[in-house]
């Protein structure tokens, strides 16, 4: 097993002097040298193909015994140097200080065969300097879900972070999944996630928060240099060095930069909102620079529609983190980002630019997915309209999310009066959805005239609807009955539930079950319904 490494980010970014995993107070740096703790017996329950294709592997060398030991930590291949990132953030609102990487460890850079960098990064793989009070590992359920829900967010086009392999470590971790004083052992996992870049915007507000400025300087030259090397135009690819002698990084460039992570982010955050995906834990360390999903913890999926769910237990009060709520947190989280970068600019002007170029994007994404849905040519005010009226029926009618949107496209827009029948197996009770049926005929009689007034011929419409809105989503109780079968030892789930999540807008003949309503028994099942930061 061979692979090219070039960790950049070690070698352009200074680093912690100090070694090893002892707990500290890391100033003027931006990594610590660690390495990953070995454990008792890697095994290797599941990968994905396409990310091990994308770096250049071969099948024989996930088959080999070294792939395990390598991606459970137990054994590096050349050129690997392995780090822990130093960053902080905001947890709910509150600054909470120096985090870093507690239990994530980057392995290297490796540069693939058409240039493509891709940060191997293990998560759960021991203690570093940045654990705090914790162990540094992470549980089989959570990583089964980090790494199922990874590479479905890929397969749904939406910009995430990926995941390479799911290794068991053959080692317990104690964990109090309820916080409710009943720690008890649980099997532990490492996922090698991947992604160009793993840089997050607390890896700016901590320096910022210390006044560290040329910390701060150096993290946005290398981040624009690394990660955003089409804003240097033709002086891309040149040495980072190089740059800075001719003092490239100017105002001008800088804001450039934050243009576009504020518009990435609100991208991001419109795909969110489409697919139905709530992140559960939006604080600004699980936030890409490159504007990535990041983090899969206390994430879920919506089934019947409700703006004001969350999935996350730590956040039932404030509901802080809930699924209508993430374009605004977004927004406040690069707020968050702009004060950081704020002593690198001589007026605030250029922020407050790109937190409105945020807002207009956003909102584009808002028109553009309401009318894609919608299956309408246009994406106009007029088609928004329509999907907030219907978003607000779903909600009262009890409508599931995906299966409502998907089934939208078999309504006869033809009939002056649509009949409803092709909707009703996307709502969860009956007497809600009686309550509610005037109302949604008289919404599908708007909703038809307006089809027939766009003129889009129905296969096209039909087309788009069915690229807007997925057939399949890793539903929780779906992700909940693999992590069951994986702890009765039947890791075949993990694999089914993988392998339908390739093709989310295909129709999959066969698999229905995998788009079935969410059944009565996940209603209030821990995992399905809500989750805690336990993991
Ligand atoms: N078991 C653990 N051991 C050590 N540090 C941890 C552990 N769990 C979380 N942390 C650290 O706590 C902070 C916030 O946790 P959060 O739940 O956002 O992250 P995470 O799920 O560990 O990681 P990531 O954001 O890398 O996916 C991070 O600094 C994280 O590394
Ligand atoms: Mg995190």
């Amino acid at each position: 097993m061979r692979l090219r490494f070039d960790n950049a980010f070690l070698r352009e970014l200074p680093g912690d002097p100090a070694t090893g995993p002892g707990l500290r107070q890391v100033h003027g740096a931006a990594w610590s040298r660690v390495e990953p703790t070995p454990v008792a017996a890697p095994r290797l329950v599941a990968h994905a193909a396409e990310v091990a294709g994308m770096l250049g592997l071969a099948a024989g060398d996930v088959e080999s015994p070294d792939f395990a030991a390598v991606f459970g930590g137990n054994a590096l291949l050349p050129g690997m140097d392995p780090w822990a990132a130093n960053y902080g953030g905001h947890q709910f609102g509150h600054w909470a200080g120096q985090l870093g990487d507690g239990r994530a460890i980057s392995l290297g850079e490796a540069l693939a065969a058409d240039g493509a960098r891709h940060e191997l990064q293990l998560k759960g793989a021991g203690p570093t300097p940045y654990s705090r009070s914790a162990d540094g590992r992470a549980v089989m359920r959570s990583s089964i879900r980090e790494f199922i829900c990874s590479e479905a967010m890929h397969h749904l086009g939406v910009p995430t972070t990926r995941a390479l392999s799911l290794v068991a470590t053959g080692e317990a971790v104690v964990r109090d999944m309820f916080y409710d004083g009943h720690p008890r052992p649980e099997p532990g996992a490492v996922v090698c996630r991947v992604a160009p870049s793993f840089i997050r915007f607390g890896t700016f507000e901590l320096p910022a928060s210390r006044g560290d400025v040329a910390l701060l300087r150096a993290l946005a030259e290398f981040c624009v240099w690394r990660d955003f090397p089409w804003l240097l135009g033709e002086h891309a690819g040149r040495p980072l060095g190089h740059l800075r002698l001719e003092q490239l990084f100017d105002e001008t460039l800088l804001a450039a930069w934050f243009r576009e992570v504020c518009e990435r982010t609100a991208r991001l955050v419109g795909h969110w909102m489409r697919v139905g995906f709530v992140h559960g834990v939006l604080n600004t360390d699980n936030m890409s620079i490159l504007g990535l999903t990041i983090d899969y913890g206390p994430y879920g999926w919506i089934d019947d529609y409700d703006p004001d769910w969350t999935p996350n237990t730590t956040d039932v009060q404030h509901r802080r983190y809930r699924f209508g709520w993430q374009p605004r947190v977004a927004h406040w989280n690069l707020g968050r980002l702009a004060q950081a970068l704020s002593p690198l600019f001589a007026d605030a002007a250029p922020l407050q630019a790109g937190l409105d170029a945020y807002a207009a994007t956003w909102a584009e994404c808002e028109r553009d997915n309401a009318c894609a849905r919608l299956g309408l040519q246009a994406g106009d005010d007029d088609g928004l309209a329509l999907m907030r009226e219907l978003q607000a029926l779903m909600h009262r009618a009890g409508a599931d999310m995906t299966n409502l949107f998907r089934a939208l496209s078999d309504v006869d827009v033809e009939a002056d009066a649509p009949s409803l029948e092709p909707l009703r197996a996307a709502f969860y009770a009956p007497e809600r959805l009686a309550a509610e049926a005037a109302a949604l005929e008289a919404w599908l009689a708007r909703y038809a005239a307006r089809c027939r007034a766009d003129g889009l011929p129905r296969e096209a419409r039909v087309a788009r609807m069915h690229a807007a809105s997925p057939r399949y989503v890793p539903r929780n109780y779906l992700a909940q009955q693999a992590i069951d079968r994986a702890a009765a030892g039947d890791e075949g789930g993990i694999h089914e539930l993988l392998d339908v999540l390739r093709d989310p807008y295909g129709e999959q003949p066969g698999r229905e079950a995998f788009a079935a309503l969410r059944p009565d028994w996940a209603l209030d099942r821990a995992g399905c319904s809500m989750l805690s930061c336990s993991s």
